[in-house]
């Protein structure tokens, strides 16, 4: 039996996974995007054939799966507005926000739901997500496979059994696209100042990256031996990566991962304690 899937919240990341399982061949008619705004919803219905819903409540009354997709400072009053709709429904509740813990949730809905949390990335969109997901102790099974389902349909699932890692997956991958964007900007910007149009540099750059993560998905030689395969002794390559040590690259990826994970447990405090 197909199961219904609401997104409460239609923004980048509820999107982003709708789109990628549209792509991935989910019955449109299954799924449903709930947002204040009809604004927000239109495009959604037009691109994508789903259904849209203004109130969070009616379309909890008919879900067999309710993903919360709202900002993580307003999911307190949207998990208590719709707390009734989910008590007499019972779904099993997916959450993506960032920092917000299982059992905070759970209590905002009025308690003893089965709830996965789960860290995903906007790359879901075209197919390339990574999702952390964990599950409390009243999933069982059946809703473990849902959840893996709903999200291998947009990407790779890794569960963790132990909730405090989502932070760390919050560093790895949630966040993670925008440091690769980064990457890109600055990628595109020396490429203009070393003489090439803006639009060959980025095009170069990032099909660079998507050759380098292909390989190294592919690949079953660690990511240091493919480095090292790339710079000949002497050579250009080497020169780089020399430069890219001596500025120490993997001392900021770190403590700009820590800053993220930190950020992702701050809010937690911040949000959970209301
Ligand atoms: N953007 C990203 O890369 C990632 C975001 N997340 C999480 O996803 C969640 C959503 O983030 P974004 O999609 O980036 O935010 P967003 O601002 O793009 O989307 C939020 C949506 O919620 C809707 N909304 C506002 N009030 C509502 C209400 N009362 N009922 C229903 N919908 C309502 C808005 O219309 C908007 O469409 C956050 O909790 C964030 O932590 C997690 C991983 C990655
Ligand atoms: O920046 C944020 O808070 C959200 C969570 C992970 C990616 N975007």
């Amino acid at each position: 039996m197909a199961s219904t899937i609401t997104f409460i919240g239609a923004g980048n990341m509820a999107g982003a996974i709708i789109g990628g399982m549209i792509e991935s061949g989910f019955a449109p008619n299954d799924v449903i995007a709930t947002s204040p705004s009809d604004d927000v919803l239109a495009p959604l219905r037009e691109r994508l054939g789903i259904r849209t819903e203004t109130d969070n409540a009616a379309a909890v009354a008919e879900s067999d799966v309710v993903v919360l997709a709202v900002k993580p400072q307003i999911m307190r009053e949207v998990c208590e507005q719709m707390r009734d709709a989910v008590q007499a429904r019972r779904p099993l509740i997916v959450s993506v926000a960032a920092g917000l813990p299982a059992e905070t949730l759970e209590a905002w809905l009025g308690g003893e739901l089965p709830l996965v949390r789960c860290m995903p990335n906007t790359p879901a969109l075209v197919g390339a997500g990574a999702a952390g997901l964990y599950a409390n102790a009243r999933v069982d099974e059946d809703q473990r496979r849902l959840a893996t389902e709903l999200m291998e349909a947009v990407g790779l699932v890794e569960w963790v059994e132990d909730e405090a890692l989502l932070d760390a997956v919050t560093a790895v991958s949630g966040s993670a696209p925008a440091y690769f964007f980064l990457m890109f900007e600055a990628m595109e910007e020396a490429g203009v100042k070393l003489g090439l149009p803006a639009d060959t540099a980025r095009r170069l750059a990032m099909q660079t990256a998507l050759g380098a993560a292909k390989m190294a998905l592919s690949s079953d030689k660690p990511p240091a031996e493919l480095k090292r395969n790339v710079m000949s002794p002497g050579g250009t390559t080497e020169r780089a990566i020399a430069h890219l040590e001596d500025a120490e690259l993997r001392r900021i990826m770190g403590e700009a991962m820590t800053a993220c994970a930190d950020r992702a447990a701050e809010m937690a405090d911040e949000l959970g304690q209301r």
